[in-house]
C-alpha cells in the first residue's frame, strides 16, 4: 500500500482526487484540508510515497505547505490555481517533482497518472551513459526523484558490459560524444541484440549537430534530447516512452496468454515450442488434462470451473517454471521442455503427485489428472504434440490419474 498524503483545501478538489486515487487499489489516500493538519500527520511519523499539495492554503498562502512535506523528504507534487515562469523556476529549483495547474478536470487525472508513473518507477532500472561525471550526476539527481532505479556506465563500451550483466534493465539515456564508443553506434549495438529490442533508448547530446537527432533515431533509439533540457521536457519524453513500451508489451501479452488462466495460449506454444524445438537436442513434450472436469460444471458450475483451471494452471507454472507451459485449449494443457527428460518425467510425477494431495476451488475438490508424453524426436513439433496427445488418450482408456509415456 501506498500512502498519498493530500494537502488541500478545496472539498471538491479532495473529492475528485480521492475518488481518482481510489480506482487504484495501491493507494491509500490521507486527506488533510489545511498546513496545520499536515503538520501534525506528518509529526506522527507516518511515511508517506508522496504528497499532493495544494500551493495557496488558508493558514499557509505562500506554499509553506510544499517546504513542510519536502522537510520530510515526501516528493511533492504541487497544484496551483495560476501558471507563472517565477513560480514555474521556483517550484522545480525546491525541488518539487512536477507542478499542475488546476484548470479542468484532466488535471486531477494528470496527477494520479503521475503517482501511477513513479509507483511503477520504482521497479524499474534506468542506465545512464555519460563520460561528464557533472552531466551525469545531474541526470542520476532527476531520475532519483522520479523513483527509478540507476546504473552509470561511462561510455558505450561500458555500457554493454553493464547490460550484459543487468539484463532487466529497462531504460537507457545516453549522451552522444563518448569516448570508446559513442551514443549512436552504442544503440545500434543495442538493437542488434535481441534481449534488448524493448529496451527504451533515448539519446541525449549538447552538439550542434542537428541530424544527430535523425542519426539517434536512425539507429533504434526511441527519442532525442538536446541538452541543456527542460525539465519537464526530460520528464515528459522519458514518461510517454515507458508508457507506449508498456502498452505495446501489454497488447503483446494480450495476444500470447490466455485470458482465462494468464498463462500461454495455442497460438504462442505452436510458435514459441517450434523455436524451442529447432534450437533444442532434447526435447520433451507432455499432454496434461483434468479428469472428469464436466462433472465440476455440472455439479458446482462454471465459474468454480474457471476456478479450477486457474488454480491447475498457477500449480503448473509452479512446477514446470522453467518450461514453456500453455492452455492448448478446454481442461487440456501442454507442457513443452528442452530439459533432461528423466528429469522432466521426474517432475511430471511429482506435478501429478501434488495435484492429488490438495483441494482445488472453494468448493475444496479433490482433483486428478491424466498425462501423455512424447520424448521421442519426431519430423515437428505438432507431431509431438499429436503423439503425446494420443498417449493422453490411452491415460484415460486405463482408468485415468496416471501417465502414459511414448519413449
Ligand atoms: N468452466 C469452464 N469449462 C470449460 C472451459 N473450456 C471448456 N470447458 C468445459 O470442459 C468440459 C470438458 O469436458 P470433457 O471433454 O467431457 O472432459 P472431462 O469431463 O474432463 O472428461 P475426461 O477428459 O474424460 O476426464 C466441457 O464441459 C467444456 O464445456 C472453460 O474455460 N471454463
Amino acid at each position: 500500500m501506498y500512502n498519498i498524503l493530500v494537502v488541500e483545501d478545496s472539498g471538491v478538489v479532495r473529492k475528485v482526487l480521492s475518488k481518482l486515487l481510489q480506482e487504484h487499489s495501491y493507494f491509500r489516500c490521507v486527506m488533510c484540508v489545511d498546513y496545520s493538519e499536515a503538520q501534525a500527520r506528518l509529526a506522527e511519523g507516518e511515511t508517506f510515497f508522496a504528497a499532493v499539495v495544494d500551493l495557496n492554503l488558508p493558514d499557509a498562502a505562500s506554499g509553506e505547505a510544499v517546504e513542510l512535506v519536502l522537510k520530510h523528504n515526501v516528493p511533492a507534487i504541487v497544484l496551483t490555481g495560476n501558471f507563472d515562469e517565477g513560480l514555474r523556476s521556483n517550484l522545480l529549483d525546491k525541488g518539487v517533482i512536477d507542478y499542475i495547474t488546476k484548470d479542468s478536470r484532466f488535471a486531477y487525472n494528470q496527477v494520479v497518472n503521475l503517482l501511477d508513473r513513479l509507483r511503477k518507477n520504482l521497479s524499474i532500472k534506468v542506465l545512464v551513459v555519460e563520460d561528464s561525471s557533472t552531466s551525469s550526476a545531474y541526470i542520476c539527481s532527476l531520475l532519483r526523484k522520479l523513483q527509478f532505479k540507476l546504473l552509470t556506465a561511462t561510455d558505450g563500451v561500458d555500457a554493454l558490459q553493464v547490460l550484459a550483466q543487468d539484463q532487466d534493465i529497462k531504460l537507457i539515456i545516453a549522451d552522444h560524444k563518448m569516448p570508446r564508443m559513442d551514443g549512436c553506434e552504442l544503440v545500434k549495438q543495442v538493437r542488434m541484440d535481441r534481449r534488448f529490442q524493448d529496451v527504451v533508448f533515448i539519446g541525449l547530446s549538447s552538439s550542434g549537430d542537428g541530424i544527430l537527432s535523425a542519426r539517434f533515431i536512425k539507429n533504434g533509439a526511441n527519442d532525442f534530447l538536446r541538452k541543456p533540457f527542460y525539465h519537464e521536457e526530460f520528464f515528459c519524453r522519458i514518461f510517454q516512452n515507458l508508457d507506449s513500451q508498456e502498452m505495446l508489451e501489454q497488447i503483446r501479452d494480450s495476444a500470447n496468454l490466455d485470458a482465462l488462466t494468464n498463462i500461454y495460449n495455442r497460438r504462442y506454444l505452436f510458435n514459441q515450442g517450434e523455436t524451442m524445438f529447432l534450437d533444442s537436442n532434447e526435447i520433451s513434450v507432455a499432454m496434461v488434462d483434468v479428469d472428469n472436469f464436466k462433472q465440476v460444471n455440472d455439479n458446482f458450475g462454471h465459474r468454480v470451473g474457471d476456478q479450477l483451471l486457474q488454480q491447475f494452471s498457477a500449480l503448473l507454472i509452479k512446477h514446470f517454471g522453467s518450461d514453456l507451459v500453455g492452455r492448448y485449449g478446454g481442461e487440456e494443457f501442454a507442457i513443452i521442455s528442452n530439459r533432461n527428460q528423466t528429469t522432466f518425467c521426474v517432475d511430471m510425477a511429482r506435478f501429478m503427485t501434488s495435484v492429488r494431495n490438495r483441494l482445488f476451488t472453494e468448493c475444496d475438490l479433490a482433483v486428478t489428472c491424466s498425462v501423455g508424453v512424447c520424448t521421442t524426436e519426431k519430423q515437428n513439433l505438432s507431431d509431438m504434440l499429436d503423439t503425446a496427445d494420443s498417449h493422453l488418450y490411452r491415460a484415460k482408456k486405463a482408468g485415468k490419474d496416471c501417465i502414459e509415456l511414448c519413449t
